[in-house]
């Protein structure tokens, strides 16, 4: 953390409102971002967190080992996110397909469609359980959980409608997760709640622009992306902006949480 941003005012975390106004004040008048070009940071940061994470030579990956990445996506922004990353890894050279089994309305997730499809990468309606986990390419099967994002709302006991539900119960089987913005299924504010169905063993996390209240006590290994809040913004809003290095999209989230 950079010594100015250490001494601003504010929280590192966001509500869920202040979440959903933060995004209408960047796409608002005063600072004119288009929610196209929003997606397109998100997703590329998510892509250079799972490079980062899972597939470059360190701790997380394992030498010789190939790794497949399977973006399961939601019917909202969060996955379009996933969309847009996907497209970005195939690019970085990770073989990468794409589990999308309602899609979204929205002009914008037709264009990513098209994008992916002008690539050959594959967009499938369902996600098969590994049949075998002694299986290698199962082992390094990478799910990217980009399903609910910030405007996720638990619907009753059944708290995930169809088709969601089975997507998030098969991808329960698997062990490296990283999550788009909060782990799918999760309280926006008050993270994991017991007895319900949720993404329940996220490796890892992509908090997008900051993290919310429901991760703050998220133990994964935790990024932030979303390198877009100008620091006016910031400062308006109370939020405690993370530092990056020069040219990243993608920042540790490794604050002592003391606010
Ligand atoms: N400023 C930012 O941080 C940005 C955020 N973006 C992404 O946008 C996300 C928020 O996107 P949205 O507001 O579109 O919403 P979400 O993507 O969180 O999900 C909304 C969708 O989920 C469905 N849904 C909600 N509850 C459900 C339930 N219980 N069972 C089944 N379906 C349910 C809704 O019908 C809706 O289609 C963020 O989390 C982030 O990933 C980016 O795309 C753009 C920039
Ligand atoms: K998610």
């Amino acid at each position: 953390m950079a010594s100015d941003d250490r001494e601003a005012p504010g929280s590192y975390f966001l509500s869920q409102t202040a979440a959903q106004k933060l995004d209408e004040e960047l796409m608002g008048e005063a600072y004119g971002f288009t929610l196209e070009q929003l997606m397109e940071l998100a997703g590329l940061a998510v892509a250079q967190a799972t490079y980062a994470h899972y597939v470059a030579p360190g701790q997380n990956s394992v030498p010789g080992e190939k790794v497949n990445v399977v973006v399961c996506c939601g019917p909202g922004n969060n996955g379009g996110d996933g969309l847009v990353a996907a497209r970005h890894l195939h690019h970085f050279g990770v073989p990468v397909s794409v589990v999308y089994p309602k899609p979204g309305k929205h002009v914008h997730y037709a264009r990513l469609v098209k994008q992916l499809n002008a690539l050959d990468v594959p967009v499938l309606s369902k996600l098969d359980a590994p049949s075998n986990s002694h299986d290698a390419l199962a082992r390094s099967t990478v799910l990217v959980d980009a399903v609910f994002g910030f405007s996720f709302t638990p619907s009753g006991p059944e708290n995930v409608r169809e088709p969601f539900k089975t997507l998030i119960e098969r991808m329960n089987d698997y062990d490296k997760i990283l999550c788009v913005d909060i782990p799918s299924g999760w309280h926006v504010e008050q993270g994991l709640q017991p007895g319900t169905l949720a993404i329940q063993k996220p490796d890892a996390l992509v908090s997008l622009t900051a993290p919310k209240l429901g991760v703050r006590n998220f133990s994964g290994h935790h990024y932030v992306g979303g390198r877009f809040v100008p620091p006016r913004l910031a400062q308006h809003t109370g939020l405690r902006v993370c530092h990056y290095a020069v040219a990243d999209q993608v920042t540790r989230f490794h604050e002592k949480v003391d606010d």
